[in-house]
C-alpha cells in the first residue's frame, strides 16, 4: 500500500536526524519539505520568529491548536524550561500517529501531551483534564475558520490571562480576516503582525502576535 506524505516525512526524520537532538529534527523536515515533498509545517523562516517569540515568554504552560506533524511543536517544546508543559490539539488521527514518533524522535515526549480530538471539544476540558488553569502562550496553527472560535472559547473558559499571548500561523496565506479584525480591534488584545513567507515557498504569509490584557 502507498505510504503517505506523513509517513514519508517521519522516515526522514527517522533516517536523517538524530534521537534526543531535536534541532536535527527540525531540520530532517525542513531540509525534506524544502527538497523533496512540501508539507505544511510553519518552517524555518516563520519558525525563527515563532523561536524568538517563544524564548521572550519563557511561558510555563503552552498550547498548540494543530500538530500535524510535530514540526512546531519540537520547535516549541525544545525552548521549554524543565518544569513546562505543552498540550498539543490534533483532530486527524494519522496526523496524531506520526506526530506522537517525531515528539518522540526528539526525546520530547516527557513535555508534550498529544491529545486527539477537536479543539471545539477539548477547549472547555483542558482545566479539568490536565490541571491547568491558563496558557503564558498559544499557537494557533490549525484550521483558519477555528482561529476566531477557539480564541472566544479559550476567553470564556478562563484559560486566557493578563498578558498570555497567541501566535497565529497562515494569517496571511491561506488567511484568517475575521479573526486579524477581532484581535487588531479588541480592546482586550495588543497586537503585532509579522511578516515572512509560506513555508519553503516566496509568496506572503506571517504570524500575528496578540497579547490578552486581561
Ligand atoms: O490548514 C492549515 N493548517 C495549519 N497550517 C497550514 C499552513 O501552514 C499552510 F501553509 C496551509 C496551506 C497554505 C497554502 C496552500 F496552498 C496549501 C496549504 C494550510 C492549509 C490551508 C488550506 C487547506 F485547504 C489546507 C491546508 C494550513
Ligand atoms: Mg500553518
Amino acid at each position: 500500500t502507498q505510504s503517505t506524505r506523513p509517513q514519508r516525512l517521519l522516515s526522514a526524520v527517522q533516517k536523517n536526524a538524530t534521537r534526543g537532538n531535536p534541532r536535527s529534527v527540525v531540520r530532517a523536515i525542513d531540509e525534506f519539505c524544502r527538497h523533496k515533498e512540501w508539507a505544511m509545517n510553519v518552517g524555518d523562516e516563520k519558525g525563527c520568529i515563532l523561536d524568538s517569540i517563544v524564548s521572550e515568554v519563557n511561558p510555563v504552560t503552552v498550547l498548540e491548536l494543530g500538530t500535524y506533524c510535530g514540526y512546531s511543536t519540537v520547535r516549541i517544546a525544545s525552548l521549554l524550561p524543565p518544569n513546562a508543559k505543552l498540550i498539543t490539539l490534533e483532530f486527524n488521527p494519522d496526523f496524531a500517529a506520526i506526530a506522537r514518533q517525531v515528539i518522540a524522535w526528539a526525546g520530547l515526549q516527557d513535555k508534550v501531551q498529544l491529545v486527539e480530538g477537536s479543539s471545539g471539544d477539548w477547549i472547555p476540558k483542558i482545566q479539568e483534564q490536565f490541571g491547568i488553569n491558563t496558557f503564558d502562550l498559544v499557537f494557533l496553527d490549525h484550521w483558519k475558520d477555528r482561529y476566531l472560535p477557539d480564541t472566544k472559547l479559550m476567553e470564556k473558559c478562563g484559560l486566557l490571562r493578563k498578558g498570555s499571548v497567541l501566535v497565529a500561523d497562515n494569517v496571511i496565506c491561506p488567511g484568517t480576516p475575521d479573526y486579524l479584525e477581532y484581535v487588531r480591534s479588541s480592546p482586550c488584545y495588543k497586537s503585532q503582525y509579522f511578516i515572512s513567507h509560506l513555508e519553503y515557498t516566496k509568496a506572503e504569509d506571517g504570524l500575528e502576535k496578540s497579547v490578552f490584557l486581561g
